[in-house]
Formats: C-alpha cells, structure tokens, sequence
C-alpha cells in the first residue's frame, strides 16, 4: 500500500479533530475522501502531509512511517499536496510558483525543465500565461497551476483538498478529466478531498468521513449509485 492510515488521531491545540481514521491508497490509485464542512477532510490532509502532529495511530508512506517527520521530509519522500485555498503566490509568475514545487523537492534544473514541459502538455491553459502574475489567473486556472505545482518532481501521491471549490460545474469536470489523465500517463496516486459528487467518476475508491472518523467506504461507483448517502455526505 502506497500510503496507509491507521487508527489516526489529531486535532488543533488539545482539541481533537480525528477520532481514529483508517485510510488506505494504493500505488498509482484515485481515493475520494467525502464528508460535509467540519467532518475533518481537510484536518486529515494536515496530519498526513506533516503539518499538524500523529497524536496516536499512524501514517505509513511506502512502508515508511511519517510520524515525526517534517513536511519538507514527507515532500521529499514523493508526497504532494495542494492545501486548501490553493497557495498561490499571486504577486509572483505562474512559471515562479511552479518552481516553488520543485524548490521544496530539491528537484536539478533540468529536471524541473521536463517536469514543467511534460504537465504544461497537460495543463495547456497556463502555457501562455506562463510569465503572468498568477494573481492575473482565472479561479479554474489557479486550481491548474496549484495542482501542477504540486506535481513538480514527480511525486507518488498528490493530495487535493477541495480542487473543485468555487468553480464551475464545466470546469469542475475539466479539471478531474485532466487528473484522470495524469494517473494514466504517469502512474501517480491521488487523494482528493471534496464535497462534490462529480469526484466519483474518477475515482476507484471513496472514504465518507463524518465527526473525525471514516463512517463508508467502498468502490466510488457503487458510492454514487447511494443516493441517500450522497444527500447526507454531501453538499
Ligand atoms: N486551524 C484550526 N484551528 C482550530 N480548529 C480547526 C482549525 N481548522 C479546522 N478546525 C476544526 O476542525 C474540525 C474539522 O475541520 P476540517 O477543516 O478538517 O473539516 P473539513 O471536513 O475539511 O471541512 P471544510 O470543508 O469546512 O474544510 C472543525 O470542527 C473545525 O472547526
């Protein structure tokens, strides 16, 4: 298992959020991970990319275990994520913020040039913009380059916290067409986090998350084909 979560707990402070989470994403597999606002989506992304502790359970990353582990050691170990509201730097170029990736990842210059030419092929949108203020990008467009970013040397599992927040329904659909094709093209795992149901149809598995502990999980078809349970997970 690429990465596994155990019995995971943690919170803000001394007030727990998590109450013991079990997650698993396999190599090169797209994970959904529903719940409504406070379930604790977003506060689980925080434990496993390191930038709030394990308080008890574990985060295991390619049979390594996290805990105890900087942010900048788990990014180094293939791990991406793109946190909530994106953190685009939006004074800077969106060729800079891209290379705000690869800085993290300690990724050579010409790597990063492949890197950058290969996900630009993807993201095609930001090709003419590349010497824009990323401030200058459209909501859908920021949503891109913050996902690309996170992409930038190549990591194993990208994690995306609400990639579909304040976007269009058309755009919405854009953006996980153009996830689904990064997975098969190069073999990288995703976990993503949202509230929209239209994540479903690129998913192979989902995790419903409610009061800081996974209440379902199955294959994400047979979550869509729930209609009670998307009523009551999602918005
Ligand atoms: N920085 C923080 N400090 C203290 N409590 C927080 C903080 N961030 C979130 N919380 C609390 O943790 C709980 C879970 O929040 P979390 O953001 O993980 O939920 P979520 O499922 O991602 O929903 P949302 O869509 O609202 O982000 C909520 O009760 C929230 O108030």
């Amino acid at each position: 298992m690429l990465l596994s979560i155990r019995e995971l707990t943690s919170g803000y402070g001394r007030v727990p959020v998590l109450r013991g989470v079990d997650l698993d994403v396999a190599e090169g597999e797209i994970v959904a991970l529903l719940g409504v606002n406070g379930a604790g989506k977003s506060t689980t992304l925080r434990a496993v990319s390191g930038v709030l502790p394990t308080w008890s359970g574990s985060v295991s990353f390619d049979g390594t275990t996290l805990g105890g582990r900087t942010p900048e050691a788990r990014a180094r170990l293939g791990l991406g994520h793109v946190p909530e509201g994106r953190g685009i730097l939006s004074s800077l170029t969106v060729r800079q913020n891209l290379r705000l990736g690869a800085t993290a990842r300690g990724r050579g210059a010409r790597d990063v040039a492949q890197d950058e030419e290969r996900l630009l092929d993807v993201f095609d949108a930001l090709r003419d913009k590349l010497a824009a203020p990323a401030g200058s990008l459209s909501g859908g467009q920021q949503q891109m380059l913050a996902v690309a970013r996170a992409l930038i040397g190549r990591p194993r599992l990208v994690m995306v916290d609400e990639m579909s927040f304040g976007l269009a329904p058309i755009l919405v659909t854009q953006l996980l067409g153009l996830v689904a094709r990064l997975r098969e093209e190069s073999g990288t795992a995703f976990l993503l986090i949202e509230q929209n149901s239209a994540v479903l149809d690129i998913a192979d598995r989902a995790y419903v998350l409610a009061g800081g502990a996974v209440r379902t999980s199955g294959p994400a078809h047979e979550l869509a084909d729930s209609e009670n349970l998307v009523r009551a997970y999602l918005g």
